[in-house]
């Protein structure tokens, strides 16, 4: 393999799991995939391909990027590769290690339908040599009809009957063809589709970040784009490399066909100067300053960044969410312009492209064209000396021509394939990936709840957002005991939110340690300690759906349970939202906040009534409240045992925000206890709101990263630091 960069190599190594077709990452037979009714029965279950040594496909795939001047990494995601021997060898180490899998899935899902696909693309490159026979066929009987006047009617209706009958019959076993490979590429389409979305909602958000892992997604995306049949994005599919066997066939036929018909020097010399003439043009075109091909695979650097802002132009012009800015900002002629520059690159309409169409070139084009048109009557000249009939000659330029085509179509496909190689490594080494935040096999130890909540203990957490020179965390120590509440506060960018998304073990750290329940949280599986928290995010979610998803997805198993719809939405004093909701909780919510600037009238009835399946935009306020009932969904399970609010009552009036408290608290001391009794569920929240932070048993005052004060109220105010001013200056 080509030298890897040092400064490239990446510790996305590290991330890489054993066995990522094993049986368990599979699919298992109780799952969705086995449930389809149509499956075949397969005799003979295949056996899983052989399992290949840990993250070599990333490796290789890596060692195929090339390092790109302009940003000093690699170069974009989906770029071409160039066809040099070491990416050749590359490519063919991919195909080794990957192939076997991606045939398994297409041999797995639909054994025979898939023997007969591969069976049907040899028979059909066959269809075009027996076309060309019957046709010769009929030629010579009617050359011996003018010729001779020797009466063969009959002969000639019975070939002309029998060219009938193979059209039928090439025609029915196409339209089977097709039905079976479209059904095997769907069924396969949507394995690598579902094998995708799998890996995808498992990737951390630190996985994600990590610009080597989006790369390879995209390149994966583009891998699983190209199972959208042919031509689809302009990639190869691997259904597209079946086609290969297709094109052989079909070379191998007309070969056939050529020897039988043509022996002798003056055939071979026949044979060269058409070969030749045929050839000829395609061989100009390639010789051509090559324009922008829109079938291309894969595209260079420059067209990829052009591609881009072309499509992020004219998302910015369709965005509702954009509209209000665009507006406001007088962005249309910008968007517009930047937009035609752009799309004029990637169409080849810029000035300097077009030299190719100049005069002189459109002239030597057409004389060119002219010498090989008489040269292409040479070979029928030659051969008509002979006693060839005109049958065979029909047949002879149509082979030959076939033969240049298939050969020209051949070599396309082929270098297509070998970008279609890379993009199909890209998707396997992507199935390799394992979160980050996923402890090591051996290390992870099981969440064991403690009664009374969940004791956090952090010394000297560091953080550093990737990309970024400052750290957003800085030597933060603290302990919290099980129960016990704790205000965060501090000056905007603080690193406060940041704070809750370390302890939720949404993003990690760079240094330090973090202990739950007295253990290394870096041993726990972070889906465990999920499920023994819920949160309002600073930026929380607005999901695309009824009031009742808004807030049921808060805890899936109750998704469909009215009751505890409504008794969280109730926790969040939402009940007057839903009563004043068209729908009621079954109301759509429009998580863009544009209903009512739709421009549409789509969706109102006759009456002028809203139908059920426009949205209803809500207010800041409301919105929140949504919120807070998502994380009140889950908040008073037994399993839950750490309770983050970020900023839950940023946009609530000062009422509001003293009643959401005392829910919070109320819930965190278990159900049908009084005041007085203990906390079950250790509580965090960050606010600006001083007033309600007093309440907690331990504040922490951040600046810059770090903890500088830390105790109760009191304490803080008798300190007379950065609290003690930010407090007496809130009231
Ligand atoms: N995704 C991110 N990528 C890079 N830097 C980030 C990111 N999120 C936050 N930061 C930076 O980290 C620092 C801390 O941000 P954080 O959101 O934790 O502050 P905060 O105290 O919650 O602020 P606020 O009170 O305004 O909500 C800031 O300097 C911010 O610019």
């Amino acid at each position: 393999f080509p030298p890897m960069p040092q400064s490239l190599n990446h510790p996305l190594h590290l991330l890489l799991c054993d066995a990522p077709w094993s049986k368990s990452s599979l699919p298992d037979s109780d799952s969705d995939l086995d449930h389809d009714p149509e499956q075949e029965s397969n005799p003979q279950p295949p056996q899983p391909p052989p399992q290949r040594q840990k993250g070599e496909v990333y490796r290789v795939w890596l060692a195929s990027r090339v390092p790109s001047q302009r940003n000093g990494g690699y170069s974009t995601a989906g770029a071409q590769r160039p066809l040099t021997r070491a990416n050749l060898r590359l490519a063919q180490r991919i195909a080794e290690l990957c192939v076997p899998q991606i045939l398994h899935i297409f041999w797995s899902r639909h054994p025979v339908r898939t023997f007969f696909m591969v069976a049907f693309s040899f028979i059909r490159g066959t269809f075009p040599v027996f076309k060309g026979y019957t046709h010769a066929l009929i030629i010579n009987e009617v050359q011996s009809l003018i010729s001779s006047g020797h009466y063969t009617w009959s002969h000639l209706i019975r070939l002309v009957a029998a060219e009938f009958v193979r059209l039928a019959a090439e025609k029915s076993l196409d339209t089977f063809a097709t039905n079976n490979e479209l059904f095997v590429q769907n069924s396969a389409r949507y394995l690598v589709e579902y094998k995708q979305m799998e890996q995808r909602v498992r990737l951390d958000i630190p996985t994600l970040s990590d610009p080597t892992v989006r790369d390879l997604l995209a390149e994966s995306d583009l891998f699983v784009s190209s199972f959208q049949g042919a031509g689809g994005f302009g990639l190869l599919s691997p259904f597209d490399l079946i086609r290969i066997f297709s094109l052989l066939s079909e070379l191998a036929s007309h070969v056939f066909v050529l020897s039988t018909i043509s022996y002798g020097p003056l055939s071979i010399l026949a044979f060269a100067i058409s070969f030749l003439s045929a050839a000829y043009p395609l061989v100009q075109s390639s010789l051509l300053p090559r324009t922008y091909r829109f079938d291309s695979p894969v595209y260079s650097e420059d067209e990829i960044r052009l591609t881009e802002k072309q499509e992020q132009m004219r998302q910015l012009s369709l965005s509702d969410t954009h509209r209000p800015e665009v507006m406001l900002f007088g962005l249309g002629p910008w968007i517009l312009q930047t937009w035609a520059t752009a799309r004029q690159a990637v169409l080849g309409l810029h000035s300097s492209q077009q030299s190719s169409h100049s005069p002189s070139s459109l002239f030597s084009h057409f004389n060119v064209a002219e010498v090989i048109a008489a040269l292409q009557n040479l070979p029928f000249v030659l051969m008509l000396q002979t006693s060839t009939s005109l049958g065979s000659l029909a047949l002879y330029r149509s082979s030959v021509q076939s033969i240049v085509y298939t050969i020209s179509t051949l070599f396309i496909t082929l270098q297509m394939a070998v970008q279609g190689v890379f993009l199909m490594g890209a998707f396997c080494a992507s199935m390799e990936i394992e979160p980050f935040l996923q402890p090591k096999k051996g290390s992870q130890v099981k969440y064991v709840s403690t009664s009374g909540g969940m004791k956090i203990e952090a010394r000297n957490l560091s953080y550093t957002y990737p990309g970024c020179s400052e750290p957003a965390l800085r030597n933060v120590s603290f302990t919290l005991e099980a129960g016990e509440t704790l205000a965060v506060v501090g000056y905007n960018g603080s690193g406060k939110s940041t704070l809750g998304k370390v302890l939720s073990r949404i993003v990690d750290f760079n240094s330090g340690e973090l202990f739950i329940n007295d253990v290394d949280v870096r041993r726990y599986d972070p889906a465990e300690l999920h499920k023994a928290t819920t949160a309002v995010f600073q930026s929380f979610c607005k999901y695309n759906g009824t009031v009742a998803e808004n807030v049921g997805v808060g805890y899936i198993p109750d998704l469909d349970h009215p009751t505890a719809l409504r008794r969280a939405v109730h926790l969040a004093e939402g009940d007057h939202i839903v009563r004043s909701l068209p729908h009621g909780i079954n109301t759509r919510l429009d998580a863009l906040g544009l209903d009512s600037m739709s421009y549409s009238s789509a969706g109102m009835g006759a009456s002028g009534t809203r139908a059920p399946w426009t949205s209803h935009g809500l207010s800041g306020g409301e919105w929140q409240r949504i919120a807070l009932a998502r994380a009140f969904m889950r908040a008073h399970q037994p399993e839950v045992h750490f309770l983050l609010f970020d900023e839950p009552t940023s946009a609530l009036d000062a009422h509001a925000q003293n009643k959401i408290f005392q829910t919070i608290d109320t819930i965190a001391r278990g159900p049908d206890a009084d005041e007085s009794a203990p906390r079950v569920k250790t509580v965090l929240f960050i606010t600006h709101r001083l007033s309600v932070a007093r309440r907690a048993d331990k504040i922490a005052m951040m600046q810059d990263g770090s903890i500088t004060e830390f105790g109760t109220h009191d304490e803080l105010l008798k300190l007379g630091g950065s609290y003690a001013a930010l407090y007496q200056a809130s009231v």
